[in-house]
């Protein structure tokens, strides 16, 4: 059984409603549990005592300390006319308290079973006219129009998630998250710490990054191997005039190599080449392109400035202490 439990990634089950029943995970049942006496949750619905999954692969860790939730709403600043939009709303813990204070939460969650549990939570307080429920992957759903994000995320999707929020086509205030403590670390890594990465730059280009707290695993149920941390990422008013294909690519070329410099980067003439390819500006005729434009790659890092000249030589500015920096993550 242990076999099982681990090909399925599952890590704990815990109480919550029948729909376990009808689940094709039925004969994982008698495994031992953790159960769900839930911080959150009221005697009615602990008499409805059953069981269900919960699976790490979908980053189900449900955080029940109240007073980290009403924080997370309360530094949020939330107005009554707001919609929100919730990534993850898992059994609706914090959903709840969203309701509670926004005129709409929009909840995105992958998990059907989820969405049961999360919908009768809410019917259960009344506050279902206010609550409309997404049941898709966050990553694929086009979001309606929102005012903030408040959410505690799945941790694997975290990457992709805040590049979809920082450049998606949706303007919003802010979005309050609950990250990977490691991963919130690289969000907020300033030009010269031995953590600067591509993601911090990417970020950082349109939007301000605020710290707001540790969260401890202790909080979660069943309980992570990690610590979290709550940030706000708030869009800039003004963001650069930059083509983001270039600035992308430009940024995917600067942290490529993790133990390398920036100057030892450009210093190749063949970083300079694939800089131009990825950002789509290397014509068919590249062989000509090599030798009157990327011949500035050949002599040190400084020279890269002129290649890259009309796009955004204005900007090497803002990284650059990363000349300097050995260690850099290439991931956004
Ligand atoms: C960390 S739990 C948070 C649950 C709840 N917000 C809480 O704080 O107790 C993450 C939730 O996101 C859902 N989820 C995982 N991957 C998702 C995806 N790609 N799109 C939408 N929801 C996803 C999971 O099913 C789970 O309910």
């Amino acid at each position: 059984m242990n076999t099982q439990l681990k090909k399925r990634n599952l890590i704990q089950f815990c109480l919550i409603e029948p729909i376990f029943r009808q689940n094709t995970l039925r004969q994982l049942r008698n495994k031992p549990t953790h159960h769900y006496n839930d911080r959150t949750r009221n005697t009615k619905e602990h008499n409805q005592q059953d069981y269900l999954f919960l699976y790490k692969n979908k980053g189900q860790h449900l955080l029940t300390n109240q007073r980290i939730l009403d924080t997370i709403v309360r530094k949020s600043s939330i107005n009554p006319t707001d919609t929100v939009l919730e990534i993850g709303p898992g059994t609706g813990n914090l959903t709840l308290k969203l309701l509670n204070v926004a005129s709409k939460v929009v909840s995105v969650e992958i998990d059907k079973r989820m969405v049961e549990v999360l919908n009768k939570r809410v019917k259960e307080h009344g506050f279902e006219e206010k609550l409309s429920v997404i049941r898709e992957d966050a990553l694929k759903a086009e979001f309606p129009k929102f005012d903030l994000v408040v959410a505690n995320i799945p941790y694997g999707i975290s990457s992709p998630l805040v590049a979809k929020l920082v450049y998606g086509v949706n303007p919003f205030r802010s979005a309050t998250l609950l990250l990977q403590k490691e991963f919130a670390r690289r969000l907020l890594a300033k030009p010269g710490d031995s953590e600067f990465n591509r993601l911090a730059v990417n970020v950082k280009m349109v939007a301000d990054v605020e710290f707001v707290m540790n969260v401890s695993k202790r909080d979660f149920l069943p309980v992570p191997k990690v610590d979290s941390s709550v940030v706000i990422i708030r869009p800039k008013d003004q963001i650069p005039d930059v083509n983001l294909d270039e600035w992308w690519a430009f940024t995917k070329t600067c942290f490529g190599k993790k133990n390398k410099t920036l100057g030892a980067t450009f210093k190749q003439k063949k970083k300079v080449i694939e800089l131009f390819r990825l950002s789509k500006m290397a014509s068919s005729n590249g062989e000509e392109m090599n030798r009157n434009q990327y011949v500035c790659a050949d002599n040190d890092g400084r020279q890269m400035r002129r290649v890259m000249e009309k796009s955004v030589i204005h900007l090497l500015a803002q990284i650059e202490s990363c000349f300097c920096s050995r260690r850099r993550s290439s991931r956004f």
